[in-house]
């Protein structure tokens, strides 16, 4: 174990190697130097031709890409929190989880109530715990089983009580993986019935939410209508369960998830105005219900609690295979990227899974040097409902009486209004952010803008459980919609290569550059897809001779990054295999960013309308069938591949040729690089070609 600090509820572990990982990186970096030098001297001691041009730029782009994402090395750190050390349950502070929905075609609306019936059981006091559900499609079906969920939730959460339950997602603890939990062997047979009456009433709520499901006109989501607010649950020993649906209006700005939250903020001020809140959305069920305190442990730590804005839990998936051929759990996000993160400032608000101090959104700073309270209709719009509640949550005094219930929620209706946010503050200053698309991203990178940090928590027992894409096109289409958006903030007024140096920590700005920069790998593989290739079959060299001292530069910075990579992958548990099949998605998802590229210039030029792809988390059973073997499906992801294949075709051209020709001219030390680099290519793509080969044959 590495060096580490301990805190009153928690502690901060260091990586072990961190020494050998720093003098690691400054070896490379010498060799990237030298690499820079070697390519752009080159161009002016010879006449520059198109392809020395080329990797000239694509080597200082790739070069320079290097130099970002080491930032994420630099102090990599591991947190645990001491719960049992938290203050006592009755004095622990109020919280709220809202999870988040929109379309029963593609949440499925079962799927949604395990996620709400999994947050109701979280491992917290009821009377301080809510649990809030935005339905942005307005959907019959949703507020139907909502009403199912409160009515089941009576008997689940007391039963998970009684027997400590552990797995509190209903359709996992009655499935066979429930049946591994150790400690409810040991039950009497009173469990036995309790257990088999309780799983009769969850089949029957499903039954029921089905068949109600089954009429078309309830799945339909109602695009054009007035805010609904409706109590489910309400009784003492249970957490308060609400649904909402805010206005909305064709016509009207919606804001996307960024928009739904916000409103959840202002409607929750009035009904249980909790300090915290927890967002998951609705595919992303509670695992582990210790996760609230947890979280507490860093909320409410003397030392932490004043600057903490959010703690975040890493994505992490029910439906992944053991190959994860298209790494979807993006490991090199949740675990080196977040961690790396964690050790500087804080890792970015991912959207799912995280825990966030509402002062933190409301209230600017945390030196608390602006008061927008004394500016709050500015700011927070014209409820005073509204600014009373915000008051009460800032300790400050308030002038208002008690209000009846009517009224209570009748005020809360109107927060939820399309136009309650014009000329205010919110998806700007207040709330999360609408810079982007990705509310979470760019609120996360705002928050840390402002001096607050953050925090990951990366547990043995996965938190939370969504589900993941499980073919390519659904991937892809995920990964333009992050990565393009995520330019536009490298390109905003919020720019980590502007505004984040002036406000940040140095080494965090540079993990954020990256972040919004990563789509440019794109330009980077294309090049280096293309134009070795065609310089092998004509005979040019762009690499020095296998035999020149320039050469070791090259071959050192080619070993020394797989070396660091597979270093990675092996310390956190993964295999050799993994390491190698990590490097072809990797390509794979760098080549495809080219759309998200020209996607975000599309957006930038204003010719593509701004429009949030939903995920799909519907299971397709013989989609997971390949996925699970291991095998790529490119079905339907045609326009995405197209890229790729180009590419691997001139490589294949480029290996059979070039070999060919080598042999003809005796040129090897001067092709030496250039053959390395096609038969690398050859051998990581095969999986990729017998995916498009299949592919061909079923349309056939
Ligand atoms: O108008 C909308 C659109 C989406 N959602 C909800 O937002 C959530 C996220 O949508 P999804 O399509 O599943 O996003 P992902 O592709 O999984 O996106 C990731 O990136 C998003 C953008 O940052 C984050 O919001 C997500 O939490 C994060 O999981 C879901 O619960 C949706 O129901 C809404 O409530 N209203
Ligand atoms: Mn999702």
């Amino acid at each position: 174990m590495g060096r580490s600090y301990t805190y009153t509820y928690h502690k901060e572990t260091l990586q072990e190697w961190l020494p050998l990982t720093r003098i690691h990186i400054l070896i490379h970096f010498i060799g990237v130097l030298f690499l820079c030098y070697y390519r752009i001297s080159h161009l002016f001691l010879h006449p520059p031709s198109p392809p020395w041009i080329l990797i000239t730029a694509a080597e200082v782009l790739l070069s320079v890409l290097w130099f970002f994402n080491q930032a994420f090395r630099w102090r990599p750190v591991s947190r645990t929190p001491f719960t049992d050390k938290l203050p006592r349950e009755d004095k622990l502070p109020g919280l709220d989880i809202f999870v988040c929905t929109l379309d029963p075609e593609k949440e499925p609306t079962l799927q949604v109530i395990d996620t709400v019936v999994s947050a109701i059981a979280m491992d917290y006091p009821s009377d301080k715990l809510a649990v809030y559900l935005s339905d942005d499609g307005g959907c019959p079906v949703t507020l139907y089983a909502m009403r199912e969920a409160g009515a089941f939730a009576r008997e689940w959460v007391p039963f998970c009580r009684k027997y400590g339950v552990k797995l509190r997602c209903p359709r996992v603890f009655f499935s066979p993986m429930g049946e591994d939990d150790e400690h409810l062997l040991h039950q009497d047979a009173g469990f036995k019935a309790h257990r088999d009456l309780i799983e009769g009433k969850y089949e029957k709520m499903q039954n029921n939410i089905d068949k109600f499901g089954s009429d078309p006109n309830n799945v339909r989501i109602v695009s054009d209508r007035a805010p609904l607010i409706e109590i489910i649950n309400e009784e003492p020993g249970l957490p308060l369960l609400v649904y909402v649906s805010r206005e909305r209006r064709p016509s009207l700005p919606h804001k996307f998830k960024g928009g739904a939250l916000n409103t959840l903020l202002r409607v929750s001020g009035f009904i249980s105005n909790a300090p915290y809140f927890l967002v998951v959305d609705c595919d992303m069920y509670c695992n582990d219900p210790t996760s609230a305190k947890q979280a507490m442990c860093f909320f409410l730590d003397p030392q932490t609690s004043k600057d903490t804005s959010f703690v975040q839990f890493p994505q992490m998936f029910h439906n992944l295979s053991k190959k994860d051929i298209y790494d979807s759990q993006t490991r090199t996000a949740f675990k080196t990227m977040w961690q790396g993160m964690d050790g500087l400032r804080g890792p970015g608000l991912s959207g799912s899974g995280n825990y966030l101090s509402k002062s933190s959104l409301l209230f600017g700073s945390p030196n608390q040097k602006n008061d927008y309270l004394a500016d709050a209709e500015k700011y927070f719009g014209n409820s005073t409902g509204l600014i009373e509640t915000m008051k009460v949550m800032r300790g400050q005094k308030t002038s208002k009486k008690s209000i009846s219930r009517e009224e209570m929620l009748r005020e809360a209706l109107a927060v939820c209004s399309c136009s309650y946010e014009n000329n205010t503050k919110w998806g700007t200053e207040v709330g999360f952010s609408y810079a982007i698309l990705l509310e979470s991203s760019a609120t996360g990178y705002i928050l840390h803008t402002r001096g607050w940090r953050s925090v990951y928590l990366y547990p043995k027992t996965p938190c939370f459980l969504g589900c993941a894409p499980t073919d390519i096109k659904e991937g892809m289409l995920q990964l333009v919609k992050w990565l393009s958006e995520l330019l536009l903030l490298g390109f905003s007024k919020y720019s980590p290569f502007t505004h984040g140096f002036a406000s940040m920590s140095i080494i965090h700005s540079f993990t954020y550059c990256f972040i919004t920069m990563s789509s440019l790998y794109a330009i980077v593989f294309i090049i280096y897809g293309i134009v070795p290739q065609i310089c092998l079959l004509k005979g040019i060299s762009l690499f020095p001779k296998v035999t020149e001292p320039w050469f070791a530069v090259f071959a050192f910075v080619y070993v020394s990054t797989q070396v660091q990579h597979l270093v990675e992958v092996v310390s956190g548990e993964g295999s050799v295999a993994m390491w190698w099949d990590e490097q072809r998605i990797w390509i794979l998802k760098s080549v495809t960013s080219i759309f998200a590229i020209i996607d975000a210039v599309k957006k930038w030029l204003g010719l593509n309308k701004v429009k949030f792809s939903l995920s799909n988390k519907v299971v397709d059973e013989e989609k997971v069938k390949k996925y699970e073997e291991g095998k790529f499906d490119f079905q339907g992801a045609a326009v995405f591949m197209a890229p790729m294949v180009l590419l691997l075709i001139i490589n294949i051209v480029g290996f059979f040729g070039g070999i060919w020709r080598v042999f003809n001219e005796k040129d090897f030390q001067e092709m030496f690089a250039q053959l390395f680099l096609v038969t690398y290519v050859m051998l990581l793509s095969y999986p990729i070609f017998e995916g498009i080969v299949t592919m061909k044959s079923k349309s056939e």
